[in-house]
């Protein structure tokens, strides 16, 4: 709980006025109106022809005489006490100027182009709105950027270099999904921001894109964007990507790998993109005096995951080392727990909060079921009978711990299914290969622990069971989200016991509100105060250790 504060302060430190992020602000204060885009150059905006000059002459002389009595009396003060805004239409040569009757026409041209670019700004406001209600994108901040309607709005409005936009449609992305219409928008236009979409709904391209379209390859000895994740699974797999999408350009995207975090020379390395874990990130600041003073773009991926438990410090140490105060920080997640976004809406400063769909929900792609098996032996007949009946790889089986991960494939490497199991006790290589084989369909069924949970992308995860109760509905809504990705539909299977029951009303109304049906006893079931929810289980093993 201490940490909070220090964390806090750290993280949303830097809250000066930035001229160059606020850019934007500036010119509307000028203007008075509230463009969200360039005001474009139509005919009306042109300067009148000396027909309408004239007839406006007249009706300026009529004004004139009041018009002038009101300067005097404005007179020296208006000049002195001229905010930056008003200074640029009201100096004293201005003044003098407007004596004469063309500059009050000049004035009522400028008071029409005003009125023009509120209304342009109206009705830009009124087409952002129908955009997100479209998307179900809802949003607090002020001065939002309008979503973007199509990827063609990254050149027109953002000018976004050419290569970039090749790469998007290779790997087959044509239309933003509804994070990415938002998210881009707003990090694009410099904003900071926190956002919460459910799981697959390509969180990640919504912050690599306006990353690679901000930052420039650069030197070495000088990271100008670093993106923390949970696992190294996830960090490998969000590294990939990045250099999938950078393609054409000469960025250094680099892995923390554990030789690099202990024995990096960061100073002669060419690297702008750093994606590491929060502790390997952390020693090779203290250790191996890795520079983030430069740092651009900070992300933190699965941003609720990384504040849980030890990794706050860790969080905190980063964050401070990231010092330039022109960074932009976004926070991301298909989970948005109210401790994280209460800290975030009091101190986050001009911050933009972003949430698709409801928040903390499961992915509607995914249809769950709630299985009682009665016992541990119940689960592990349960799950034989379910394989015989249909398996459809590949599927995700999850577990709550390392151990009972070995003793799951102990039981299954006997049957007749591809099985591999993925585990913090095996070796990073051994961990990638469990994620490798299944993506090319060498296993059928992996076996997990939480380390898969979060972030990893394996298309076509057809089944998620999880043998194990989640311990929690946001453990729930990330596994789950394995399956059901970019769109195509999933499946999940929870298995429940006796000693599950008194927690399944989290989990039931996490279906409820994915508009899955379940009996109505699971959410009449009382309210625990326990969020958590860890069981001792009986081994699953009925092998002995010489089998
Ligand atoms: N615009 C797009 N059009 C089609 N597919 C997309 C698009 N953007 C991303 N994808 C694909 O959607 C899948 C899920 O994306 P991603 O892994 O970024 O999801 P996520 O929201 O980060 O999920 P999680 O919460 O589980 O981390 C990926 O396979 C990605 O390639």
């Amino acid at each position: 709980m201490e940490e909070k504060p220090s964390l806090s302060s750290a993280l949303f430190a830097g809250t000066r006025f930035d001229r160059k992020r606020f850019a934007g602000d500036i010119a509307r204060f000028r203007t008075g109106a509230q463009p969200a885009a360039p005001a474009p150059t139509t005919p009306d905006a042109a300067p009148p022809g000396p027909e309408k000059k004239r007839k406006r002459k007249s009706k300026a002389n009529a004004k004139k005489n009041s018009k002038k009595k009101k300067k005097r009396a404005d007179g020296a003060a208006s000049a002195s006490d001229a905010v930056e805004g008003f200074s640029v239409f009201k100096g004293a040569e201005a003044k003098e100027a407007a004596e004469e009757p063309v500059e009050v026409e000049v004035r009522e041209d400028e008071d029409s182009a005003v009125v023009r670019r509120r209304k342009e700004a109206e009705r830009e406001i009124e087409r952002a709105a129908i955009l997100r209600k479209r998307y179900d994108i809802h949003i607090s901040g002020h001065n939002v950027p309008a979503p973007l309607e199509s990827f063609e709005e990254l050149v027109s409005r953002y000018d976004c270099d050419s290569y970039l936009v090749g790469n998007l449609s290779k790997l087959g992305f044509q239309e933003p999904t509804p994070i990415q219409r938002q998210a881009i928008s707003i990090l694009l236009s410099g904003r900071e921001c926190f956002a919460c979409a459910p799981t697959g709904s390509g969180k990640t391209l919504a912050f690599l894109l306006p990353m690679l379209m901000k930052i420039k390859p650069g030197s070495k000895g000088c990271v100008k964007a670093v993106i923390l994740c949970p696992t190294r699974e996830l960090a490998a797999q969000t590294t990939r990507e990045c250099k999938k999408l950078a393609k054409g350009r000469k960025f250094g995207v680099k892995l923390m790998t554990k030789d690099l975090s202990q024995d990096g020379n960061f100073k002669d390395m060419h690297c702008d993109i750093l994606v590491s874990t929060p502790l390997r990130l952390d020693h090779a600041i203290r250790k191996r005096d890795l520079d983030l003073s430069r740092v651009e773009y900070l992300v933190l991926d699965e941003s609720d995951k990384l504040f849980e438990l030890g990794f706050v410090e860790v969080i905190d140490s980063i964050v401070k080392a990231c010092s330039n105060p022109s960074i932009i920080r976004s926070l991301f997640s298909a989970t948005l727990p109210e401790t994280i976004e209460a800290l975030a809406r009091t101190i986050m400063h001009d911050a933009v909060r972003i949430i698709v769909g409801r928040k903390n929900s499961a992915s509607s792609m995914i249809k769950q079921r709630l299985i009682f098996a009665g016992t541990e032996r119940g689960k592990l007949i349960a799950l034989r009978q379910s394989f015989a009946e249909s398996l459809n790889p590949p599927v995700l089986v999850f577990v709550q711990s390392k151990e009972r991960a070995k003793e799951l494939y102990r039981e299954l490497v006997y049957d007749d299914i591809r099985v591999d199991v993925i585990h913090g006790d095996l070796t990073e290589e051994q961990r990638q290969d469990a994620v490798d084989n299944l993506r090319a369909g060498k296993s059928w069924v992996l076996i997990a622990t939480e380390v898969l949970a979060r972030g990893m992308d394996f298309k076509g995860v057809n089944c998620v069971i999880n043998y194990d109760f989640p311990e929690s509905a946001s453990a729930y809504i990330h596994r789950i989200g394995r399956s059901g990705r970019a769109g195509r539909s999933g499946e999940a299977i929870t298995f429940f016991t006796e000693e599950d029951k008194p927690f399944l009303r989290n989990i039931a109304n996490v279906l409820v509100s994915s508009g899955c049906e379940v009996p109505s006893w699971m959410v009449a079931l009382p309210k625990l105060k326990s969020r958590k929810h860890r069981v001792d289980r009986d081994r699953i093993s009925f092998l002995t250790d010489e089998d």
